[in-house]
């Protein structure tokens, strides 16, 4: 791995939120301009895949960990095909990454994407602020000289709020992820990628899914046409406020009481299917050491999570819905916040954050586990009937 040589950390950037905070800063990766909304994430692990999850799509993301790039980019670690997020926040980026797997440096790579970032030395103030003031919309620029006009054009710039990104991120043409060599293929699953992260399908595949991923308007009657043993609804973008298609295929997939599993996105959409509401929460959780508590075993596992929005559901006892009863599963234990739905009276279940992990603990990977054992039920004619 060369030594880093580039030297566009020599320009000035300025960072700008709506509410009418600057802070300055020196170009990272590439220069120019950027909007999105300003949100943090606490990994100290795992900067490739946060950069690559489509759930970030339109969000300027703020890295609490100091130090950021030490380990490079290789071609192994992405979630998709590209870098997501709107624009990187870092307090240092490294200038000699050191890694036996590095192929690039980080600031090589998100320059050769259009990735605008800034280098900046208070990410600590800028956290505190967005955690006292909630997420809320920001730019970068380092053409913008006068940071009250940046302010201003922020002020008119998209909300996160109503957003409905799920389109712009999903796949335009099914494909199929299939079991590694030596596994064999147990059930044929379909996934409708609302802005998919690659370790999802990969989890399933190892556990002997075929696996079909489906463009996000992917409607009810596709998916059933498939024949599938189960139906995994992915993490993504935006508002789940806005995600009505994904959710009439929600509800087609419950109604055929076809096993569903849903991550995320995925979560909140069930959550929609079922009547219940969803919101924004402050600033959100991000980061890869969240306790999730499960509210019947009462184990607490640590999770990993991205999520703006959250699912506003009864949490004292099961509840009924149009679907039978369900009931939350998991909470957040920072914060109280629903992080899994499960119905009671048909096979369907779902998680706010990352059982996939790609950044994060893999404590939660058993879940992979409870989806195959609801497919198997059904194959065996055990599935509740009612
Ligand atoms: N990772 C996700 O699926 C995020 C879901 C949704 N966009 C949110 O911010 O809450």
């Amino acid at each position: 791995m060369a030594v880093r040589t580039d030297a566009t950390a020599d320009q000035p950037a300025i960072l700008a939120l709506e509410d009418g905070r600057v802070f300055h800063g020196r170009s990272f990766g590439a220069s120019g301009e950027t909007f999105g909304e300003a949100v943090f994430n606490t990994g100290m692990t795992g900067y490739q895949e946060t950069l690559t999850d489509p759930s970030y799509h339109r969000q300027i993301v703020v890295m609490t960990a100091p130090h950021i790039g030490n380990t490079g980019v290789n071609d192994d670690d992405p979630e998709s095909g590209r870098i997501w997020v709107a624009g990187y926040v870092v307090r240092e980026p490294a200038r000699i990454p050191s890694n036996w797997r590095a192929q690039r440096t980080l600031d090589a790579e998100l320059r050769a994407q259009g990735v605008v970032g800034i280098a900046m030395p208070a990410t600590r103030a800028l956290t505190r602020h967005l955690r006292d003031r909630g997420a809320m919309r920001a730019a970068i620029s380092t053409v913008e000289t006068d940071p009250k006009r940046l302010v201003e054009r922020v002020r008119t710039s998209p909300e996160m709020s109503g957003a409905d990104l799920a389109g712009e991120v999903s796949t335009t043409e099914p494909y199929q992820v299939d079991p590694p060599a030596g596994v064999p293929s147990r059930f044929r699953v379909a996934a409708v990628d609302l802005g998919i992260k690659a370790m999802t399908p990969q989890r399933l595949a190892e556990r002997g899914c075929t696996v079909t991923v489906l463009p996000a308007g992917a409607t009810a009657d596709q998916i059933l046409g498939l024949e599938p043993d189960g139906v995994f609804f992915s993490n993504g973008p935006g508002d789940p406020s806005t995600a009505d298609s994904a959710v009439a295929a929600v509800r087609g997939v419950l109604h055929a009481r076809v096993p569903l599993f849903g991550i995320c996105f995925g979560n909140q959409i069930l959550g929609r299917a079922l009547e219940l509401g969803t919101y924004k929460l402050r600033f959100g959780h991000r980061g890869v050491n969240q306790p999730v508590q499960d509210v019947h075993t009462r184990r607490v596992h640590i999770t990993s999570h991205n999520h703006g929005f959250a699912v506003d559901a009864p949490t004292d006892g099961p509840f009924d819905t149009p679907f039978g009863r369900a009931e939350v599963s998991h909470v957040d234990l920072n914060d109280g916040v629903v992080e899994g739905l499960r119905l009671l009276d048909r096979p369907a279940f779902s998680v706010q954050y990352h059982p996939e992990a790609a950044a994060g603990p893999h404590d939660a990977a058993e879940l992979f586990d409870t989806f195959c054992e609801l497919m198997a039920q059904r194959e065996a004619g055990a599935v509740t009937p009612g």
